[in-house]
């Protein structure tokens, strides 16, 4: 632990990175995969089952938890990790991207967005200030710069405006995040899927010298290998010392891939979201587990785990609770995937160390390839 914010890049191994994040309240290891902690729970898990499967930090969003129970009570409350019962480091995002997806946006400008809570229907005006003052009263340890993502396709022009617009708006955060030791505000690179924009937007805000760097505006529908070619466009333009945060990515293909370009931390609800429909992440690549073929297979989903769902229940069972959308097996299968994918990125953590990833990387998509047994 570090009574600062510090990284320290370990080792590269071609384009893979092997760092750790030292913060008061832990060290989070990467390449890292952030679960998603919604409301302030990873939804269907325990936070003590979270911890055991790996996990060194998890994303709170700062849309739900300023709506419910709002931002003033989780202060009053001790902040987000006391509420919560997670004394390690917590993420938020901005709520920007979440008000523009999930609410019923009623107006964004300069001064930020005014929309229409979908819990109540309450309007409600988020400047770039105000993002940051509620991820300070919910304590965030990371915090994230108030941006606009625009959903693509898009033209250059409306995608040069939102990114021009969330560079203004990083230095508004930043001066509002003020000077805060033990914790860090990231940066969110924009420009869509236009090489020169990405670069503007990666050069402005490495200039401006902040805590770490995220890359936004990308899992919002574009083809992989758009996503992957803007990776390779942004991040050269990045200061290597500095972690660098893909949003809201992805499947173990795109995290592999990502790790391949540069990329240190990632989020993405793919893993409980997944689970709680049946889907099943393994060595073995996907397994819909409401498959017929699975409702009197008695071998577990991988034996080979440490995690107890993935061990020790049957593969007839976790198709008998999700064919009966029993609570229990959607409980089952997030332990599952989240473990997972905790093992994948400890993997490529050992893999980078021993300078072994590219081989790391393709024996783990040849056995995706392979097939469930
Ligand atoms: N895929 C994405 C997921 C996200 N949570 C975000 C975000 O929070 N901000 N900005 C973004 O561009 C973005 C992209």
């Amino acid at each position: 632990m570090s009574e600062s914010f510090q990284f320290q890049l370990k080792k590269t191994d071609g384009g893979a990175r092997l760092g750790e994040v030292s913060m008061p309240r832990g060290t989070i290891r990467t390449p890292a995969f952030m679960p998603v902690g919604t409301v302030g729970t990873v939804k269907a898990m325990y936070l003590d089952q979270v911890r055991e499967t790996g996990a060194d930090i998890i994303l709170g969003n700062t849309y739900h938890l300023m709506l419910r129970p709002t931002a003033e009570r989780v202060a009053r409350l001790g902040g987000l990790h006391q509420l919560i019962r997670w004394p390690h480091p917590i993420l938020t995002d901005s709520g920007g991207f979440q008000v523009m997806s999930l609410s019923g946006l009623r107006k964004l400008d300069e001064q930020g967005v005014t929309f229409k809570s979908h819990v109540d229907g309450s309007l409600h005006h988020m400047s770039p200030e105000r993002s940051i003052e509620i991820q300070g009263l919910l304590d965030s340890d990371i915090q994230m710069q108030l941006d606009e993502c625009v959903a693509l396709p898009a033209t250059p022009k409306e995608i040069e405006r939102a990114m021009e617009m969330s560079l203004r708006w990083a230095d508004r955060c930043k001066v509002a995040f003020g000077n805060q030791p033990g914790k860090a505000m990231f940066g969110i690179v924009q420009g869509g899927d236009v090489p020169e924009l990405r670069v503007r937007s990666a050069q402005a805000l490495s200039s401006m010298d902040l805590k770490g760097y995220a890359v936004g505006g990308l899992a919002v529908g574009e083809p992989q290998e758009v996503m992957l070619r803007m990776l390779e466009i942004t991040l050269p333009e990045l200061p290597t010392e500095k972690p660098r945060y893909l949003m809201g990515v992805g499947t173990p293909d795109d995290i592999l891939k990502s790790v391949a370009r540069g990329i240190d931390m990632f989020d993405c609800v793919m893993p409980t979201r997944s689970g709680r429909h049946g889907l099943a992440f393994t060595r073995r690549g996907k397994v819909n587990i409401r498959n017929a073929r699975h409702a009197e297979d008695m071998r577990p989903l991988d034996e080979q785990s440490n995690c107890p769902a993935s061990r020790d229940y049957s593969r007839a069972y976790l198709h008998h609770l999700v064919r009966a959308n029993e609570a229990l097996g959607g409980m089952l299968l997030s332990w599952h995937n989240l473990a997972y994918y905790q093992e994948l990125m400890q993997g490529i953590r050992q893999a980078i160390a021993e300078g072994r990833f590219a081989d790391f990387m393709a024996e783990t998509m040849e056995n995706w390839a392979r097939g469930d047994l």
